[in-house]
């Protein structure tokens, strides 16, 4: 138990605790998607301090659980149109503040991630947590996919087909900047981005990839096609599923912005933002027709494949970046090289 203050919304939450040590961001990651189901501690003491402007988000909502910080500050920038605390009451998601983040991050890191409330009592939170389902067995990527097909950019233009699992918008302007037109289908749509795109993007997102069957036979048919693909990083995990290689859950995941990642192939190091609490078994991607290119060297979590013969690239980390470096945007050039027929 962390005692602290509230701040945002005055409700209870209940999700995934886990942490992220990036130290600026906080509008991008607490937007983007892949957050879905989780409790968000930033070990970073001063969160809020430059406000909260639109044009810093990932999606069109707060997608955390909850916020917990040590210092909600009041912000003080030229863009910001809120404060973080009036940002989490519109948003309707509570924050809690001057919590030993320190000492919460120790226990995440020796225990391991786990199910976590916050509440105005303990009772309330043992009531809240032994009602709450565990955040492996939810499908968050149904809560956070499209219900309909939104479409970007001129139709004379090479289209990029996103398998939505709960996108982030840098990825569509990745997309937009090097010339596509960009059309984001409802996960369960796969196979429509499959007949009528160029090139297919599995997007990251929510939850536990082991639970998204209804997504297995997206490889098997990009495979048949030979269609030129990107997966990142919950799209890394689905193409390795379905490669037939395996995935396990990480103790306490990566979720920072200064990760390093060795790239096999070309002998350089790249600072990368990461935001996963799943890896894929590198034991298993034998004999599945993919290679990994990209580890991360501190701890060796494979951090991208490659297809040996066909288009097929994945990333587990972020290329995007937002939050984070832009050392990796090249992906994106090596992804539109793919679809027009003249890369890997
Ligand atoms: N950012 C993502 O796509 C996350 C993928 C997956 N939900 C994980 O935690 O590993």
């Amino acid at each position: 138990m962390y005692r602290g203050y509230a701040f945002g919304v005055d409700a209870n939450a209940v999700g995934e605790v886990v942490f992220t040590t990036a130290n600026v961001g906080y509008p991008e990651s607490l937007t983007d998607p892949s957050y879905k189901g989780q409790i968000l501690v930033f070990t970073s003491p001063l969160i809020g301090n430059y406000g909260v402007s639109p044009d810093q988000w990932e999606s069109d909502s707060v997608q955390v659980s909850g916020v917990v910080v040590f210092d909600a500050t009041s912000p003080s920038h030229y863009t910001s149109v809120m404060s973080l605390d009036e940002w989490l009451r519109r948003e309707g998601v509570p924050g809690i503040f001057r919590v030993d983040t320190r000492a919460l991050t120790v226990k995440l890191r020796e225990v391991g991630v786990m199910m976590g409330a916050i509440a105005n009592s303990v009772n309330e939170a043992f009531r809240l947590l032994a009602n709450a389902p565990r955040y492996d067995e939810v499908d968050f990527t149904r809560l956070v996919s499209p219900k309909n097909i939104i479409s970007y950019g001129n139709d004379d233009r090479p289209c990029i087909g996103i398998v939505d699992c709960g996108v982030k918008m840098s990825i569509v302007r990745n997309l937009l900047i090097r010339g596509f037109r960009v059309v984001r289908y409802p996960c369960h749509m796969w196979s429509k981005a499959l007949s009528d795109c160029d090139g297919v993007l599995l997007s990251n997102g929510p939850g536990n990839p082991n639970l998204l069957t209804y997504l297995s036979d997206v490889v098997v048919d990009i495979i048949r096609d030979r269609k030129p693909t990107l997966g990142i990083c919950l799209g890394h995990q689905i193409i390795a599923l379905g490669a037939g290689a395996k995935l396990y859950k990480m103790k306490y995941g990566h979720r920072a912005i200064n990760k390093p990642i060795l790239d096999l192939a070309r002998n350089r190091v790249y600072v990368t933002t990461h935001n996963h609490g799943y890896a894929v078994d590198p034991q298993s991607i034998r004999n599945t027709g993919f290679r990994v290119w990209a580890v991360q060297p501190d701890d060796n979590t494979v951090e991208g494949l490659i297809h040996e013969r066909l288009p097929i690239l994945t990333t587990q980390f972020h290329p995007e970046a937002k939050p984070g470096p832009h050392d990796t945007t090249w992906v994106f050039d090596e992804f539109a090289k793919m679809v027009m027929g003249h890369g890997h």
